[in-house]
């Protein structure tokens, strides 16, 4: 819309749909909200409940997984019979949802042929995957390289040329069941990579080395990019996707899946790691967590690995939970800052590197709290300060063995 074209954004959800009327944005993301009031004061960007004849439509409906870990593409079937009454020849649509390999071929043309008009000659139809990332999505919108696949060329031809309009990216063609295996694997690429990197955390803590050091110094490699361990995988993307490849090959995708599990199993891991350091504790124990979202500095908490770790906590009666996330309100144990979930606590856990997070009032939070330890699955706050304000510091990915104790002061002393 602020390149000149006229878009109707169409949404089931009535809120979504006067809130972008009156120019005003519903989910957090820098710089959005400018630009939405940008389009609807143009007159370029209207919003509506139902779709209007266009040039070309565009699906980017979700595709969660269900219980079962299976792609529920209800939406994107919905969304899909919706646009039929209004196709007119010529009409261009694309699918930019996460999907599931052959979703173009299969589910979305035999849906578009009801409205009689020949696929790939009167109506031009693919998938170009949405790659942004969130708390980027304005910049790389416009700047990430994009892929378009077509059900035949023409089609991607066409599709190219419309993301052309606002794309400074380069724009590959392709057919439309590899852009859906692209985007699958790039996000499949990202889980496995941490789901290695929370390994190595584990590992590290059994033998009594630090992972984060590890990782660290392998990564001078010049080919080496170990990800980073943390408490979990969360989102509607990584935490998601890879179950489509798993769901579709279920005897061949076996490091997908196994990494998958990892990456789920890391909630329970820092539960584990809890009771350990608070084993000596024999009343309810009280945890304070900052940070709940999936991931820092955003408000989104769709598949956070902390959810499933106070559910976790949830289930057991040994334990109370206090959370403080800055961009959450109104979570059930949310307290109202940072000295009221320290109250009585006897361990922060840091949740989220959120950058709210950087300068913690920890003298405060020690005077309210009955036992002090802080627990960070980040590496994010500094050991020496929060050791000099009485705390007992605790890194995931690491186990300070006597071990590793006898070893830095051998290789202190010859240094
Ligand atoms: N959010 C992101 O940064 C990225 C999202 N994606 C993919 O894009 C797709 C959408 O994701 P999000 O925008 O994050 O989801 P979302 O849940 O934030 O928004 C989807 C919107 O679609 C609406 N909707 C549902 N059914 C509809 C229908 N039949 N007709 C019209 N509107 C309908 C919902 O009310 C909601 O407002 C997913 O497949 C996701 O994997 C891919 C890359 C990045
Ligand atoms: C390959 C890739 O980078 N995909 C991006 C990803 O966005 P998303 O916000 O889900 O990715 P993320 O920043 O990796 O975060 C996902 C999760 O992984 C965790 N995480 C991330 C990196 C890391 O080294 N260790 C780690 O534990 C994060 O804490 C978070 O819980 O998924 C998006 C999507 O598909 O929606 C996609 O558009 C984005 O480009």
């Amino acid at each position: 819309a602020t390149h000149g074209c006229k878009v109707i954004g169409v949404d089931v959800n009535e809120k979504v749909v006067d809130a972008l009327n009156r120019g005003e944005i519903t989910i957090e993301e820098p710089y959005l909200d400018i630009m939405v009031q940008a389009a609807v004061r143009s007159g370029n960007l209207i919003a509506d409940t139902k779709p209007h004849e266009a040039d070309a439509f565009i699906i980017a409906v979700p595709t969660p997984i269900t219980e079962e870990k299976k792609a529920d593409m209800s939406y994107v079937i919905a969304a899909t019979e919706t646009i039929v009454p209004y196709l007119r020849k010529g009409n261009i649509v694309i699918l930019e949802s996460t999907s599931p390999t052959g979703t173009v071929e299969k589910l979305i043309v035999p849906i578009l042929e009801k409205s009689g008009f020949k696929i790939g000659e009167e109506l031009y139809v693919g998938h170009s995957p949405e790659r942004v990332l969130p708390g980027k999505i304005l910049w790389e919108l416009v700047n990430n390289n994009r892929i378009v696949g077509g059900i035949n060329r023409i089609s991607a031809e066409k599709i190219r040329d419309l993301y052309k309009i606002f794309v400074n990216g380069e724009i590959f063609l392709t057919t439309a069941t590899t852009a859906e295996m692209c985007k699958l694997m790039e996000n499949t690429f990202r889980d496995v990579n941490i789901a290695l990197a929370n390994e190595l955390a584990k590992i590290c803590e059994n033998i009594g080395i630090n992972a984060w050091e590890v990782i660290e110094l392998a990564n001078k490699h010049p080919r080496v990019n170990i990800h980073q361990p943390g408490p979990g995988v969360g989102g509607h993307c990584l935490a998601v996707d890879p179950w489509f490849i798993i769901e579709k090959n279920p005897d061949i995708a076996k490091i997908i899946e196994l990494s998958r599990k990892t990456n789920d199993s890391m909630p329970k891991h820092v539960l584990n790691r809890i009771d350990e350091i608070l084993k000596d504790i024999k009343r309810t124990k009280k945890i304070s967590i900052l940070g709940i979202t999936y991931k820092p500095n955003i408000d989104d908490m769709r598949e956070s690995p902390i959810i499933e770790l106070i559910d976790l906590m949830d289930e057991r009666d040994d334990y109370e939970v206090s959370v403080y996330d800055p961009y959450v309100k109104n979570h059930k144990y949310q307290a109202k800052d940072l000295i009221d979930v320290a109250k009585n606590s006897d361990l922060i856990l840091l949740a989220v590197h959120h950058d709210d997070f950087k300068n913690l009032p920890l003298s405060d939070m020690a005077k309210v709290m009955r036992n002090k330890y802080f627990f960070d699955t980040r590496n994010f706050i500094n050991r020496e300060e929060v050791e000099e304000k009485g705390f007992k510091y605790i890194l995931l990915g690491e186990s300070k063995s006597l071990y590793r104790e006898t070893c830095l002061n051998e290789v202190a002393a010859t240094i």
